[in-house]
């Protein structure tokens, strides 16, 4: 019988497990098989959540953290890292060093705050670590509009603040910038991008009536860091991540009874 040997690009995700299996590490994996990637992890936190909210936290030790990443240094050819939920000061700091030591290519840092239901995932202490210590390594960083402004101090209220936040961020340290505008109020929805060589543009999309958009932000990042590791540039990466996105929001599933996970098998529908 003839066997069917196939290589598939590798990305790391580095992020809390979701135990509802829509955000997180559960939603990186997801997005990356979606995208014919093969996703590594790298578990920082396990959290007890479902689509109501978040119940528990626990983060891991950091031995175990820095076991994982020295474990797929070893072995694998990883060609983009995305990290997410990182918990507190010291777990971020552990996980930059570690992204500092190891090249696992482009970083996107989703500098993941607080859940949809109001829980906190990264303590106020932390924001200082991912400031000065993950955004000086980061290709990309992904904040919402929420994220911006605890990441810059300035309220976001303007496109001229905006703007502004952007340069903040890349001032921090950030190569590019995309600020997503989901928690802005209308129907739509603008996510702003500035990018190294200082080119500047925004994604536009209508907002779908839904309450299923649980781990919309982990799924963009990932799918970013997905489209970098098949070889695409920078901005086709945003760009068919931003569509990948939109397919897993518009096809709807029904899971739980509060704010439900994305569709990744989305984009088989349309
Ligand atoms: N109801 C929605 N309809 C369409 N797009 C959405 C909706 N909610 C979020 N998005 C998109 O998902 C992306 C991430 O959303 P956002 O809420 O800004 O970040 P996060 O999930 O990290 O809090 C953005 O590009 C935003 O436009
Ligand atoms: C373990 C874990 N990581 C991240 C999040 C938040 O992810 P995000 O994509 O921002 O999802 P929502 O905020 O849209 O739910 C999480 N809830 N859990």
């Amino acid at each position: 019988m003839s066997s069917n040997v196939q290589q598939f690009p590798q990305m790391l995700t580095v992020a809390g497990i979701d135990s509802s299996g829509g955000a997180g590490i559960n939603a990186d994996v997801a997005t990356a098989f979606a995208h014919h990637v093969y996703p590594a992890t790298v578990v920082v936190a396990v959290t007890a959540q479902n689509t109501y909210g978040v119940q528990g936290v626990q983060l891991l030790e950091p031995q175990i953290i820095e076991q994982q990443f020295a474990s797929i240094a070893d072995d694998l050819a990883i060609r983009a890292v995305k990290t997410g939920m990182l918990g507190d000061q010291q777990h971020v700091e552990i996980v930059a060093k570690a992204l500092a030591n190891y090249d696992f290519g482009p970083i996107i840092i989703d500098p993941v705050m607080v859940a949809k239901g109001g829980a906190k995932l990264l303590s106020n202490e932390a924001v200082t670590a991912v400031k000065t210590k993950l955004l000086p390594l980061a290709t990309l960083v992904t904040p919402n509009l929420l994220e911006a402004q605890q990441l810059t101090g300035i309220e976001i209220n303007t496109p001229d603040n905006l703007v502004t936040a952007a340069h903040i961020l890349q001032s921090l340290g950030a190569k590019n910038v995309l600020i997503k505008g989901g928690h802005a109020i209308g129907n739509e929805l603008t996510d702003y991008i500035l990018l190294a060589n200082q080119t500047e543009f925004t994604l536009v999309n209508s907002r779908v009536d839904t309450i299923r958009t649980h781990g919309t932000g982990d799924t963009y990042a990932a799918a970013i860091a997905s489209n970098l590791a098949l070889g695409y540039d920078l901005v086709s990466s945003i760009k068919q991540a931003k569509e990948y996105l939109y397919t897993t929001i518009t096809n709807q599933i029904i899971v739980g009874h509060g704010h439900g996970p994305l569709n990744h098998w989305g984009r088989m529908c349309n």
